[in-house]
């Protein structure tokens, strides 16, 4: 399947919809914890797997939120890895 309507399946749901940004060449979302605990045990889950696939978040963390990015630096754009990783991230990481 080509990115596009995996991409639209991101960003198109009615509720926890990632947000595509910068003229479509990053995903971006939010997410909100009860605590900060929480928030790190996402943050582990996530660095895992990105460290597996060498594909890796531009992210922040402020108490119970983390605001993640993702984008393709070599080629300054989305591509299957970014898409891979927030469907790892929306099935696995925020599944709890
Ligand atoms: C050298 C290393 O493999 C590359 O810099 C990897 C690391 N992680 C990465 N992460 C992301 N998001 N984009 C990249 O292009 C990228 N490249």
């Amino acid at each position: 399947m080509s990115l596009t309507p995996r991409i639209a399946a991101l960003v198109s749901r009615p509720q926890n919809a990632w947000n595509l940004l910068a003229e479509s060449t990053k995903l971006q979302r939010t997410f909100q914890f009860k605590n900060f605990i929480e928030a790190f045990g996402f943050m582990t889950c996530v660095a895992l797997r990105a460290q597996q696939m060498n594909h890796h978040p531009e992210w922040s963390n402020v108490f119970n939120k983390v605001d993640i990015t993702l984008t393709t630096h070599t080629t300054k754009g989305l591509t299957e890895k970014d898409i891979k990783l927030a469907e790892f991230i929306d099935t696995v990481c925020t599944k709890h």
